[in-house]
């Protein structure tokens, strides 16, 4: 039945999230395994995922709630699941389903890259991602990059975090400037931009999760053949080409962005449809840039729109989880990575 907040009285910390505090509510009865049972179910499924911190008057805070509701309406086996937000101690509580395999960012620290054929998978997803969102909710992403994008073990692929709140992007502009390194460079510019920035923000990340590393300044033949060297199952670190590339400061970087020749992904390693993909999603020009609708017909896009359930995906994060236990780990601490 409904749930009353004094059914929940005391509420142990269990670590930070991402931009705030994530609890675990516990029931005041007396402990036994149905009491843990459920406990385990508020936790894995209604239990506040992410808590934004805001400085902001109460009225805008209500507001931002009220504009969240629209989530209600959200259902889309592309889109992370919503349960319910609420205001409390200074900050915006989002209940969102629990994605058990973490975001991409994460992964991607566990593993060398990320394989063609599972990038095929994040592809269809988050096409279809955007085309719900765009087709029901008129809304476009706005942050598109590899801790956005959440797998579970069933081999799903969600988006989360996307621009449902005018509200909350309003009261958040200045402090997620990390997130500017995904941003086009007509966005950057300061120019007027839309769905086409979130394709160029995919083809960013699809490009970093196919290298391994963020590809702006772009790593050199060299590095990318020395890091198809190395089993990206196993323990070696990175190569030592990855670690002596120059790190741009967020300025230099979005002048590289707005000013130099967008990053490509070499045919010596990916299949051509593959490096078109990428191509077209990376057109500094918007009027070159390929939309969402010439990308739902796309070559790369059509060889993996096929199945609908994901074997290989949920085989590959089981993968992922034997190589590297510390995995399992993150995720109850941080399951959103960075934000
Ligand atoms: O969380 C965010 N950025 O992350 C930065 C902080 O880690 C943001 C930003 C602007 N937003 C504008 N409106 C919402 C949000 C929003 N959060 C958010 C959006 C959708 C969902 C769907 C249920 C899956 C969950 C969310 F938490
Ligand atoms: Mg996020």
């Amino acid at each position: 039945g409904e749930l009353k907040h004094d059914d929940l009285v005391n509420i142990c910390e269990l670590g930070q999230g991402n931009g705030g505090i994530v609890w675990k509510y516990c029931t005041f009865t007396n402990i036994d395994d149905h009491w843990c049972n459920w406990c385990q179910w508020f936790w894995n499924s209604l239990s506040p995922k992410k808590g934004i911190y805001l400085e902001v008057k109460p009225a805008v805070k209500n507001q931002i709630v009220r504009e969240l509701k629209v989530l209600d309406r959200c259902n889309s086996p592309y889109i992370v699941g919503f349960y319910g937000t609420f205001a409390a101690e200074g900050q915006i509580n989002i209940c969102m389903e629990y994605m058990d395999g973490g975001s991409l960012d994460l992964i991607l620290k566990k593993v060398m890259r990320i394989p063609e054929h599972i990038l095929g998978k994040i592809t269809v997803a988050v096409l279809r991602g955007l085309s719900y969102l765009r087709e029901h909710h008129r809304i476009m992403h706005r942050d598109i990059k590899p801790s956005n994008i959440l797998v579970n073990r069933q081999g799903e692929i969600k988006l989360c975090d996307f621009g449902v709140s005018a509200q909350l992007i309003d009261s958040t502009l200045q402090t997620f400037i990390g997130t500017r390194s995904y941003m086009s460079p007509e966005r950057l510019e300061g120019a007027h931009y839309g769905i086409m920035s979130d394709i160029w923000s995919l083809g960013l990340s699809l490009v970093e999760m196919a290298l391994g590393r963020y590809p702006i300044p772009p790593p050199s033949i060299e590095d990318i053949d020395r890091l198809f060297d190395v089993d990206p199952y196993g323990n070696q670190s990175r190569p030592e080409g990855y670690g002596c590339y120059k790190v741009l400061a967020i300025f230099e970087l979005m002048e590289w962005i707005v000013n130099e020749a967008p990053p490509s992904l070499p045919q010596k390693h990916f299949s051509p449809e593959f490096c078109d993909l990428i191509d077209r999603c990376l057109k500094k020009s918007t009027t070159e840039r390929a939309d969402l609708n010439t990308l739902l017909h796309h070559p790369f896009y059509k060889r993996y729109a096929t199945e609908s359930d994901n074997p290989d995906v949920s085989l590959w994060i089981e993968q992922v989880y034997q190589k590297d236990q510390s995995l399992t780990n993150d995720n109850k601490n941080s399951q959103y990575g960075r934000s």
